[in-house]
């Protein structure tokens, strides 16, 4: 297993720069997702890992050695990195043993000793029961196991994954989500994760980073993504949140700071750059759904526009006066075009 650094690394395809002095260390034995919309650059990050393209500025390492920089660039066969794929990429006609055993054989593993990391492997992936089926007789889930299996037998330093779920249905991913977390947690590896959906990272991750235009938004535990977003942007991106344009009252003590929004007071936490700031100052602020209250009488006023029965609760949305949108959670649905008012207990604040 090991660390990964990314010091400056930027890529071009003709005059498009895909990745921006992109810098970033992926510590030994931690999974960390790449997330972001589609062309922000993720699989090209990946591919760079891998070795299948080469940075035209930045070096890439892995541990103390350097895989890519201005000279020298490892083949991607000398990495010693596992890829996992959304298509499985298996012998039709090979049993799943048979497939998983096939970098062993090639590696020409001395039989007992491939036989152990076999059984060891298919064990890790719960496959043991299936090890003489072909890949034919598998669902999707079971199939992308063993996709995982093989890779983990090379002992790989670490495993980059594409988007592997993505051809599954959303049952299926749930399942698989457990099995990566849990291959994850007993294999120990060091892992990079490709996804644009953003609950997959969530689920998984020890830190995700969140990419947009070829460039890290923010690169942080979900928890913090989610409650302390760097960036309107990212607070837009990740989980649902209304964003409301508020005035910051001077600074006081504690983390949580006055702010007024459409002249009423409200309170927020703050990040460290609106922190900073002693004087009153404009800022977004980013309300969850969980933490809006609606209310009849008191609190800001706005229209329902939307009214969604998700099963447990209802997503009620609104619209303020300066077109803001407003999304808010609900044990009761609301009437659409009806008046309505709501108040927030929790707010993250960041400069405009
Ligand atoms: N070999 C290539 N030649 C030219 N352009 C490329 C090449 N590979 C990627 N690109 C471009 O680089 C940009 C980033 O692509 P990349 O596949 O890294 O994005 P992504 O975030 O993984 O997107 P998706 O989620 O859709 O797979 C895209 O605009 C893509 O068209």
């Amino acid at each position: 297993m090991a660390k990964l650094t990314y010091d400056n690394v930027s890529k071009s395809f003709g005059n498009i720069e895909v990745l921006k002095s992109v810098s970033l260390d992926i510590e030994d034995g931690e999974m960390i997702a790449l997330l972001g919309p589609s062309g922000c650059g993720k699989t090209t990050m990946l591919r760079l890992t891998a070795g299948f393209e080469r940075p035209n500025f930045g070096a890439i390492y892995k541990g103390s050695s350097v895989l890519s920089d201005a000279r020298c660039h490892l083949a991607p066969e000398k990495r010693n990195m596992g890829i996992v794929f959304q298509s499985y990429a298996l012998w039709p006609n090979m049993t799943v043993a048979e497939n998983v055993a096939y970098p062993l054989k090639i590696r020409k593993i001395p039989e007992e000793q491939m036989e152990a990391i076999l059984f060891d492997a298919l064990d890790m992936v719960s496959l043991l029961d299936f090890a003489d089926k072909e890949p034919a007789t598998l669902s999707g889930g079971q199939r992308q196991r063993v996709a995982l299996a093989r890779c983990l037998v090379m002992q790989p330093d670490a495993v980059l994954l594409d988007e592997p779920l993505s051809n599954l249905d959303a049952h299926l991913r749930e399942v698989m989500q457990n099995s990566f977390v849990e291959f994850h947690e007993r294999s120990g590896a060091t892992m990079v994760y490709v996804t644009h959906d953003q609950s997959e990272a969530m689920a998984m991750a020890d830190r995700i980073a969140v990419m947009f235009d070829g460039e890290l938004a923010q690169v942080d535990k979900p928890q913090n993504l989610y409650s302390q977003p760097k960036t309107e942007r990212v607070a837009r991106f990740i989980g649902q949140s209304s964003i409301l344009t508020g005035y910051l009252e001077k600074r006081q003590d504690g983390c949580w700071r006055d702010v007024v929004v459409h002249g009423q007071e409200f309170r927020t936490r703050q990040d460290q750059f609106v922190a900073s700031q002693m004087e009153a100052c404009p800022v977004s602020l980013c309300v969850r759904p969980e933490h809006i209250r609606l209310d009849q009488e008191n609190g800001l006023p706005a229209r329902v526009v939307g009214s969604t029965y998700l099963g447990e609760r209802y997503r009620i949305c609104l619209e303020m006066s300066d077109g803001a949108e407003v999304v808010a959670y609900s044990g009761q649905s609301a009437r659409l075009g009806s008046n309505i008012r709501f108040t927030f207990d929790d707010a993250w604040a960041i400069l405009n």
